[in-house]
């Protein structure tokens, strides 16, 4: 467990935040330009000092204001991964991955080169200097010098925000993978809610120096409080899924969630592997009694736990199916016609689903 607790003014600008990463698996920090990520991210490597504050990493306390403890950066065991890869441009990929490996301290143990080269695909480069890879070789070459560096964890600001779309498609499934193989605590500073979806077990939700929420991803995908979340288009909820059956001919995945199943456009991910699901509020619709001869795919029987405001004309309900919570947009005038009421059984439509590309483990 990563417990992070911090106050620091900036001229015009004052930080005072307080959260817990757990012990392995992605934390991602989200929110608005300006509101404190990479200062945060600066205090827990310890290339800032904080006006006051707590951070601990397990029994290791690396910052305490009142026990006038500043552990150094250089002592702290963290991989580092900015947005752009800062590889040495002298050296060889080799060469940079190397240079990992010799600052990991003595006695620790982590991946080996050869398992860090494969994990990352990597094999093709190694002779080549950094001018001669595309960003996302690049940042693939960041993150395993990062790695064999042995870090206690790993800060990562922005990796994917310089890449084009297909780089960051690359890129994305060694996160993934990295995020799987690792026990080690990953904190990563991102504006890309899409990131946040495919990569993060628990999210830090910032706003102008301040937390407004922090959890697990799924509980707080599903929260239609938070403004920077549920203000936009694709609200919704967040679903681990376990692939059950293709069908081919159909074109269908069948997919199983703590609650129903779903079908969705084939997808490549073998059966019995998880997958994280968005659902979102826009694309589920409601009924009163079980629908029949209709074109969607999926029907769930659901009870509606709430209702509430939405955007202008318009209610998001809150929707039981077993233990998950989905999320539907419907227009107030629908609200009002179907007489909906907390407590009522329904029916959910869902008419069409991504999944998110995300490895096992969702
Ligand atoms: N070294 C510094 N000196 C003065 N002010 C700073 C310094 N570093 C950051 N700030 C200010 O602190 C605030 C938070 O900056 P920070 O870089 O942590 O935000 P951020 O959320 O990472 O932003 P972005 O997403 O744009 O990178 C900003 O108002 C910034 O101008």
């Amino acid at each position: 467990m990563l417990e992070v607790a911090l106050r620091h003014d900036w001229p015009g600008f004052s930080l005072d935040v307080g959260f817990r990463a757990p012990a392995a698996g992605v934390t991602a920090l989200f929110g608005p330009s300006g509101c404190g990520k990479s200062t945060i991210l600066a205090a827990v490597a310890g290339l800032l000092r904080p006006d006051a504050g707590r951070i601990a990493l397990g029994d290791a306390v690396l910052f305490d204001h009142g026990g006038r403890r500043m552990v150094p950066a250089e002592r702290r065991r963290c991989g580092m991964v900015f947005q752009d890869a800062r590889l040495f441009p002298h050296l060889s990929v080799s060469g940079n991955l190397r240079y990992g490996l010799r600052r990991a301290p003595r006695g620790t143990t982590g991946p080996g080169f050869d398992e860090v080269v494969s994990l990352l695909g990597i094999e093709a480069l190694l002779a080549r200097r950094p001018a001669a890879l595309s960003g996302g070789e690049k940042q693939r070459v960041a993150l395993g010098r990062a790695l064999l560096s042995r870090p206690a964890m790993l800060l990562m600001d922005e990796p994917l925000a310089a890449l084009d779309a297909p780089r960051k498609a690359e890129v994305l499934p060694f996160l993934a993978r990295l995020r799987q193989e690792l026990s080690i605590p990953l904190l990563y500073v991102t504006h890309a809610l899409e990131e946040v979806d495919q990569l993060a077990d628990s999210l830090v939700l910032l706003a102008g120096g301040r937390v407004l929420a922090s959890g697990a991803v799924e509980a707080l995908a599903a929260r239609t409080d938070l403004p920077m979340l549920a203000g936009r288009r694709d609200a919704g909820a967040l679903l681990p899924c376990t692939v059950l059956a293709h069908d081919p001919a159909r074109q269908l995945t069948r997919l199983g969630f703590p609650g129903g199943t779903l079908s969705v456009p084939l997808a490549p991910a073998p059966v019995g592997s998880t997958q994280r699901l968005r659902l979102r509020a826009r694309d589920v619709a409601v009924a009163t009694e079980e629908p029949r001869g209709l074109s969607v795919q999926n029907v769930l029987p659901v009870v509606l736990e709430a209702l509430e405001p939405g955007a202008a004309g318009e209610a998001m309900l809150r929707l039981r199916a077993g233990p998950s919570l989905l999320l539907a947009r419907v227009t107030l005038d629908s609200a009002h016609r179907l007489s909906l009421r907390p407590g009522q059984p329904l029916w959910a439509l869902v008419k069409s689903v991504a999944l998110a590309p995300r490895g096992p483990g969702a």
